[in-house]
């Protein structure tokens, strides 16, 4: 059985906890707040299709996880925080996690929380990560309410290497473990190319999604919205160039094509725009607007659309 930690157990975090739990896996979670409070006092609930998942596990802010663990207690830490909070995460446990030499999957949405991880703890202890097909979120605290498929996708950051590379067995440890508790894996030999690929969607329909309040069927299918989108896919592409990834207009139609057969989404900045929280804007557009620059060249629908959002109530 595997010992988990998963830093930040919300609606990504806790789904994949919950399942994983059911399995008979050792876990840790951390998260904060009334969220922390309700999980510390009745457990952790999840809602999945027809499926509901209760699970006592514990859980504690990130000071009493320092107190209580070595990150060697563990086989796997898994981050499942919003992008905006890797940066603070780092601040927070970079020392306690200088301690160890576990690895460190990262299963956030963005291309650049890999290489922040790998800026601090070395490379040879990042798998980059991603989770595909699936909208989760916490809808009140302790309760976590998710659907799709919920597919992960994993690899050896940034490319696969030698063979002697020991995160190599992990993963292998990490696919079978995961799918025996229901988590279709994906292993990729080239996990930067798949967070590209994914960065195409998300930059595609979140920012709008916030924008506008609709869901990733009716911006995929209205037919004016869906060349806004196809139009920030398009300049995800041309950003993917600078970072020497060099998605193509097939990689183009099929992220296009896969959004729009997928079933409608309520995408995680929509929600996260209507709590009120930071949305992830800049590691997706930013990300996509200041690679165009680097090439010289403009993102002319996406920053349209965070310039409008920058004044969107
Ligand atoms: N939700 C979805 O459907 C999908 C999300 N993703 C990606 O997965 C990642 C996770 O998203 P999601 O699950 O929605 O995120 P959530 O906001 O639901 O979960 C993150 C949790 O971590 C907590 N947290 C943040 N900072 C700290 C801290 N310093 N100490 C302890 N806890 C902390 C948050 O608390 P607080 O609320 O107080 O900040 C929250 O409970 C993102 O990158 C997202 O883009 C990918 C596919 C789909
Ligand atoms: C692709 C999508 C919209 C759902 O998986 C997503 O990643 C998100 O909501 O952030």
């Amino acid at each position: 059985m595997l010992k988990l930690l998963i830093i930040g157990a919300g609606g990504i975090g806790g789904y994949y906890a919950a399942k994983l739990s059911a399995a008979g896996h050792q876990l840790v979670l951390t998260a904060r707040g009334k969220h922390l409070a309700a999980m510390q006092a009745s457990g952790l609930e999840v809602h999945s299709q027809d499926q509901r998942f209760h699970c006592q596990v514990p859980a504690y802010d990130h000071g009493e996880l320092v107190r209580r663990y070595q990150p060697d207690d563990f086989d796997l830490i898994m981050v499942c925080l919003k992008s905006t909070a890797t940066l603070p995460l780092l601040d927070e446990l970079g020392d306690w996690l200088m301690q160890g030499t576990v690895p460190v999957l990262s299963l956030q949405n963005g291309v650049d929380n890999e290489p922040l991880f790998a800026h601090a703890l070395g490379e040879s202890r990042v798998l980059g990560g991603l989770a595909v097909r699936i909208g989760g979120h916490i809808i009140k605290p302790g309760v976590v309410s998710a659907q799709g498929e919920a597919r992960i996708v994993m690899g050896i950051w940034p490319t696969a290497g030698e063979q002697a590379d020991p995160r190599h067995r992990l993963l292998d440890q990490l696919k079978a473990a995961f799918e025996d508790a229901g988590i279709p894996v994906n292993v990729s030999e080239a996990i930067r190319y798949e967070l590209w690929r994914k960065l195409v969607i998300n930059n595609g329909v979140n920012p709008l999604s916030a924008l506008t309040g609709l869901d990733t069927g009716t911006l995929t299918h209205d037919p004016q919205l869906k060349r806004i989108v196809y139009g920030m896919m398009a300049e995800t592409v041309e950003a993917s160039k600078a970072d020497g990834v060099n998605l193509s207009q097939q990689d183009l139609d099929d992220m296009f094509q896969l959004i729009s057969e997928f079933d409608p989404i309520k995408t995680s900045m929509l929600v996260d725009k209507e709590k009120g929280r930071p949305l992830e804007l800049d590691s997706i557009a930013g990300a996509v607007i200041r690679r165009c620059q680097q090439q010289g060249r403009e993102a002319p629908f996406t920053e349209t659309v965070v310039a409008l959002l920058a004044h969107a109530n």
